[in-house]
């Protein structure tokens, strides 16, 4: 059920020529911190989730990407908080990712994905990327 408390994130899962895929780690302070997520973040008022993707991929790591295509979504509960992540499929068209917030960034093979600390919310794409080496 969606409640007031609701918000709506977003999330890119970019995957280099390598194929390894960028993940940024949480601050140490913020709610969930230290932990390795597709980076991303919330959708502001009159904004569209694709918009939102590019601003927050370009303010977090200073990049610019393309969109590509809807992956999938998730559900992040807990007390007083109900987000929806919307994962997309996307691609860097210029620069190199930096955690210009101080974040760590950095590339992961897709078996190396399931031993990261990661959030509950992103435990079935994991899954998914992983097993998709297999
Ligand atoms: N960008 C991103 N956020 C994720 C992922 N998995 C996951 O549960 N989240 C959650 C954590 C946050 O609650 C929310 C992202 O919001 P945000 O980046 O604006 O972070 P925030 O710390 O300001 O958010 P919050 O603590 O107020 O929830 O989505 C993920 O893979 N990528």
């Amino acid at each position: 059920m969606v409640s007031s408390s609701f918000r709506l994130v977003v999330a890119a899962v970019i995957r280099g020529q390598d194929g390894r895929y960028l993940l940024a780690r949480r601050l140490p302070e913020a709610h969930l911190g230290g932990l390795w997520e597709f980076p991303g973040g919330g959708v502001e008022d009159g904004e569209l989730p694709e918009q939102a993707l590019v601003r927050e991929l370009y303010e977090e790591l200073g990049v610019k990407i393309r969109v590509l295509a809807p992956r999938t979504f998730a559900w992040h509960r807990e007390l007083g908080k109900e987000v929806l992540l919307l994962f997309y499929d996307a691609e860097i068209t210029h620069g190199t990712p930096q955690g210009l917030q101080g974040q760590e960034v950095a590339w992961f093979k897709p078996e190396e994905l399931p031993r990261l600390p990661t959030p509950p919310a992103d435990a079935e794409l994991i899954r998914s990327l992983s097993a998709s080496e297999a």
